[in-house]
This record gives structure tokens, C-alpha cells and sequence, in this order.
């Protein structure tokens, strides 16, 4: 099996609605998704012969989902108030709500699927909150 690796980073602040401690509190980190993808062979001609795909492509892939959460506000759905949520949207200011718990785990499952629903092999997707934490999402094959 062969595996190739690509990371990108985000800047975005979130909180954790019902957590007792600092982290309930609106509150950024530059977040840092390392994604790994797995093939059996290699391209067989071409441009990417002998790859299992093109570094630049994985990259940009990689990058449309991490573009699309940068300096967003990012919350759960349900997470706020209707008038908290329709204030902050007044604003202008940049909100996307999730439909899970937006912690490190979360955001791991979070971009293991979005790769994968561009078509990627995933193996793993680690998501660092922070330089020293990080949590991972994997699937075995096995189911
Ligand atoms: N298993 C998880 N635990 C926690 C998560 C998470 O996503 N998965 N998230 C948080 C908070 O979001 C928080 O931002 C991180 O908390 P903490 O580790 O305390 O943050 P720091 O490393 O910055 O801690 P300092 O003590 O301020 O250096 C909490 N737990």
C-alpha cells in the first residue's frame, strides 16, 4: 500500500456549548488538518505516472475545505440563540454551524468525509487544535 500526506491550516474560533470550563467561551486557535490517503498502485502514464496522485491537487483539494472555514466563526447547530444567531448574521460576520460538537475530534470525522466525498482513499485525518493536542479519525477497512 502506498500512502501520501498533505496538511493545510485554518485560522477560526468556535466554542463548546454546555462545557464547563474555558473552552464554552468564544475562542480561536489556527487549527492544522494533516490528511492521509492510501492506494494499492500508483498512475500508470502521464503526468502522474508513478504517483497516486498529484501533490498540488490533494493540496488544493485539501485547501477548498480548509478555505471555507477560515476566519469563520464555527458553532453547532442549535448552539446559539435564534436572536444571538440572526444578531451575529446582521453583523456580517462570517458563521458557519456544523452539525457536530466542534471539537479536534469532530473536525477530524469533519474532513475525513469531505475528502472522501472528493473521492480520496482516506486513511487517517488528524486535526491539531492546538501544536501539542490533536485527535484523529480513520476508518479499518473491515467496517
Ligand atoms: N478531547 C478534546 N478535549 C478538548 C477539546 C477537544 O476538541 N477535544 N477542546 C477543548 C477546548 O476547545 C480548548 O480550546 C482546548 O483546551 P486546552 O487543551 O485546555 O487548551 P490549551 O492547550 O490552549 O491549554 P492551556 O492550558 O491554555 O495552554 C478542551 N478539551
Amino acid at each position: 500500500m502506498y500512502y501520501l500526506e498533505t496538511e493545510q491550516s485554518f485560522d477560526s474560533a468556535h466554542f463548546l456549548k454546555g462545557y464547563e470550563g474555558k473552552c464554552k467561551n468564544i475562542h480561536g486557535h489556527r487549527w492544522r488538518v494533516v490528511i492521509e490517503i492510501q492506494s494499492p498502485s500508483l498512475q500508470k502514464e502521464g503526468q502522474t505516472q508513478g504517483m497516486i496522485v498529484d501533490f498540488s491537487r490533494l493540496k488544493e483539494d485539501l485547501k477548498e475545505e480548509t478555505d471555507y472555514l477560515d476566519h469563520s466563526l464555527i458553532l453547532e447547530k442549535g448552539s446559539l440563540r435564534p436572536e444571538t444567531l440572526l444578531a451575529l448574521k446582521e453583523e456580517g460576520f462570517l458563521l458557519v454551524e456544523v452539525n457536530f460538537r466542534p471539537t479536534a475530534e469532530g473536525f477530524s470525522r469533519y474532513f475525513y468525509e469531505k475528502m472522501s466525498e472528493k473521492g480520496y482513499n482516506v486513511k487517517s485525518a488528524r486535526v491539531y487544535e492546538t501544536p501539542a493536542n490533536s485527535a484523529s479519525y480513520g476508518e479499518d477497512s473491515h467496517g
